[in-house]
């Protein structure tokens, strides 16, 4: 992952302003001493990095720390906003009608870009289509043909026409009812004068609304002049870094963005057409920072919240927020995480709550496996309403009748009892947390809807 020490390195600093009120001129050398070895490696531009770290320096030792916050969380702060101002806004993708042209050189992953893109876009409910009009590279067709059958999105392309604009007009006919054309074209190891032809004459074919340069994670300071001659010959809205699984740099790609004013669109990081994500500043730089990933979360929550058939009408997350965990609560819970996957890896996510926290919690608070969550899905048809809201209520004789009703043992229901009183306490202690006030922007935010992500650790 690209700038990957930058996180831990970083960390290991701030540790150190741990108790302290403010800051002193020596600590932040130190910090920004880190901040830059990390960006240089990763390859970002020297004069970038000066800039930011100048900025950093002076915003720390003469901005005020808002009262309550502690010299740690200050820094980060300004860490954080600097370090998302550095890789700016996403790329404005709306979710409407449009044709996506993809520019990059050889190898950069632009037809595995184009399935990823198709996939994502068919996820957000259009109807995506591929042309794949290299000509150039032998294996291109069959390649973009598998990918889009794997991504189940439609696909033109045609081995037997060598002439990649014909291919392109034949192919915006063919699949005339897609909502999104995403157009592939060739690429070549080196900017050449015919691949710029080649791309200028595509381009003006099918006028596309966005034009998209691919470049792959570990290009380095190559990355700078290739998105200043493409933005030259076809102008360039945005970038798609690609192969971000594979390196620790990526730095490049940041500096060509930064450089030719343009802005990152989406994030490649595997071979498969899933591996794919929409850029979003917030969320990267919290993920960088391993500070957790808000804008993420929220997404993966909103999209099980969708799936979840919500059978429970009168679900209320803000008494849950008040401390009172029922078994409605849990049983919703259970449905939306179950949806989101492992809960621990999803807890992780919560900026305060990754890199070991976790570990203090018991083992099988968190532990609700599948099977488990069944049972307790039957057990809970079992109940009545009174005992579902009041689960305190829950006497002897009460599981009795709740065995008997749900055919589960007695065992399996004082089971589910204590894990609602496990995960009630657990709930108890991140309210207790000094980063409090993020969980509970968070719930608001999952009852509240509205776009994935913005939400910053500090929003
Ligand atoms: N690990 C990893 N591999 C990737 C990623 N994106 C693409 N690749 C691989 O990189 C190689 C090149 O990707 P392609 O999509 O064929 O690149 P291209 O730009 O279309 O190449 P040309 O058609 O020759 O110009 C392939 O082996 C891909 O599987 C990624 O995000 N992560």
């Amino acid at each position: 992952m690209v700038l990957d020490n930058l996180g831990s390195s970083l960390r290991g600093s701030l540790d150190k302003l741990s108790g302290k009120s403010r800051v002193s001129e020596d600590d932040i050398e130190e910090i920004v001493k880190e901040i830059q070895r990390s960006l240089l490696q990763a390859d970002v531009d020297v004069s970038l990095v000066m800039e930011l770290s100048d900025s950093i320096k002076t915003r720390a030792l003469e901005e005020e720390p808002p009262g309550g916050t502690t010299a740690r969380d200050h820094v980060l702060s300004i860490v954080y906003e600097e370090l998302v101002d550095l890789v700016g806004e996403s790329t404005d993708i709306p979710l409407e009608n449009q044709t996506i042209l993809l520019a990059g050189l050889q190898g950069s992953g632009k037809t595995t870009t184009a399935a990823k893109m198709a996939w994502w876009f068919s996820k957000k409910g259009l109807r995506p289509a591929v042309i794949q009009t290299d000509t150039f590279r032998p294996g291109a067709y069959d390649q973009a043909k598998e990918m889009c059958s794997r991504a189940e999105v439609d696909f033109y392309g045609n081995p037997d026409n060598d002439d990649p604009v014909d291919i392109a007009r034949k192919g915006l006919e063919e699949t005339a009812d897609a909502d999104i054309h995403i157009v592939d074209t060739a690429g070549r190891h080196a900017l050449e004068d015919d691949l710029i032809a080649e791309i200028e004459e595509i381009e003006a074919e099918v006028d596309p609304d966005r034009n998209l340069l691919v470049l792959d994670a570990a290009i380095g300071q190559g990355a700078k002049d290739q998105a200043k001659q493409f933005d030259k010959s076809i102008g360039i809205n945005g970038v798609v870094i690609t192969k971000l699984d594979g390196t620790a740099k990526g730095g490049g790609a940041l500096t060509a963005v930064n450089e030719t004013d343009s802005s990152i669109a989406f994030l490649g990081s595997g071979e498969t057409v899933q591996d794919v994500e929409r850029f979003e500043p917030n969320s990267f730089i919290s993920r960088l920072l391993g500070m957790g990933d808000l804008g993420q979360l929220t997404e993966r929550v909103q999209r099980a919240m969708e799936e979840t058939q919500e059978e429970e009408e009168d679900w209320d997350p803000e008494d849950m927020l008040k401390g009172q965990f029922t078994l409605k609560d849990m049983r919703h819970q259970m449905n939306a995480m179950n949806k989101m996957g492992p809960l621990d890896q999803v807890m992780d996510m919560i900026p305060g709550m990754g890199g070991g926290l976790m570990d203090e919690l018991p083992d099988d608070a968190m532990d609700v496996t599948k099977d488990r969550m069944r049972a307790f899905e039957v057990i809970m048809d079992s109940m009545t309403e009174s005992e579902l809201e009041n689960p305190r209520s829950i006497g002897a004789s009460q599981i009795r009748r709740i065995s008997r009703g749900s055919g589960k043992d007695e065992e399996r229901i004082r089971e589910l009892l204590q894990q609602h009183k496990m995960m009630s306490q657990t709930l108890k202690q991140f309210q207790g947390m000094g980063q409090g006030g993020d969980m509970e922007r968070m719930m608001k935010k999952m009852q509240g809807g509205g776009g994935g992500g913005g939400l910053g650790p500090f929003g």
